[in-house]
């Protein structure tokens, strides 16, 4: 695992969860403080060196901010690595393109390109894969097998890669704002904070529940609810006037962009 913050520590706690022994896991991080911390909280060993990690290794993760990139695959190409043993690259990298690994690892290399979300932490991520021009079957399996421990996997063309960062890469922090919003406002309608968090969680994790298991869409679900002149109506009509259906398109359409625009310097 090259660089062990948020969305590295989400993939290396859901993998010991989920039963990867700590002998099977390395992670690369430079930054002193926080090595020391993912050794005390995961017993794991914690390098600062890529080519020390990178020798024995089967799968290198990238897990490092995109502007990071072009550093770790410097470092990839000095390390000198076991040319006989082939390495399978997952990058959890949003906006850079397979292509910009494929450009600067060996020739055939096969490159998985990863959009997880951070409910991986808890064993319930969402992972989208798009394979690289040299991904066989086996290395697919891998990858596969890999983020399957820490939630479920969709594979799609890399072409909607961007798009899916938008819902699902950036989703949970939609969710995490909407259960914010509603938490301040039970409180501000006289509710304790602790009692409002409980309501809100609860009914977050009611929904879903029902969404996932109903067979009912998501517009019926909402309708079931809203009886006519009822509570739900005075507060829908709220929501929709405050543009709410058109700032999520924005939103999403904006991650989109942006994640596309992470990329552009790419090739
Ligand atoms: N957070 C999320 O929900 C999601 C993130 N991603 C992607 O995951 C990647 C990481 O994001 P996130 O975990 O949030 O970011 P963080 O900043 O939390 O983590 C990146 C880590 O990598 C370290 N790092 C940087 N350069 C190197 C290097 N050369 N070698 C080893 N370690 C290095 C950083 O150290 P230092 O701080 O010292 O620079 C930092 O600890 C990003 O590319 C992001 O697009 C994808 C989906 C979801
Ligand atoms: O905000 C970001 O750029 C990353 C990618 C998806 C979620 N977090």
């Amino acid at each position: 695992m090259i660089g062990g913050g948020r969305i590295g520590e989400a993939l290396v706690s859901g993998l010991l969860h989920s039963g990867f022994a700590t002998k099977d896991l390395v992670v690369v991080e430079k930054f002193p403080a926080r090595s020391e911390e993912l050794t005390a909280e995961y017993s794991i060993r914690v390098t600062d060196s890529i080519a020390d990690a990178a020798e024995g290794a089967d799968v290198l993760v990238i897990a490092v901010k995109p502007g990071d990139v072009d550093v770790v695959l410097a470092d990839l190409g000095k390390a000198d690595l076991d040319s006989e043993r082939e390495k399978l690259l997952m990058s959890l990298v949003a906006g850079v393109p397979t292509s910009r690994y494929e450009n600067r690892l060996p020739a055939g290399s096969p490159v998985v390109r990863v959009m997880p979300n951070t409910p991986m932490l808890v064993g319930e991520g969402a992972s989208v894969i798009a394979a690289g021009r040299h991904v066989k079957p086996d290395d697919l399996a891998l990858a596969r097998q890999v983020l399957e421990s820490v939630g479920t996997v969709t594979v799609v063309p890399e072409s909607q890669i961007d798009a899916v960062t938008a819902v699902s890469g950036s989703g949970p922090a939609y969710f995490f704002l909407v259960a914010e919003a509603m938490i301040d406002a039970g409180v501000a309608l006289g509710l304790t904070r602790a009692t409002t968090t409980e309501l809100v969680v609860q009914t977050m994790t009611g929904s879903a529940a029902m969404l996932a298991r109903s067979g009912e869409n998501a517009a019926d679900l909402r309708a079931a609810v809203t009886s006519p002149g009822g509570t739900t109506a005075a507060a829908i009509r709220e929501l929709e006037r405050g543009g709410v259906r058109t700032a999520f398109y924005e939103a999403l359409s904006a991650a989109r962009d942006r994640s596309a625009a992470l990329g552009s310097s790419a090739d």
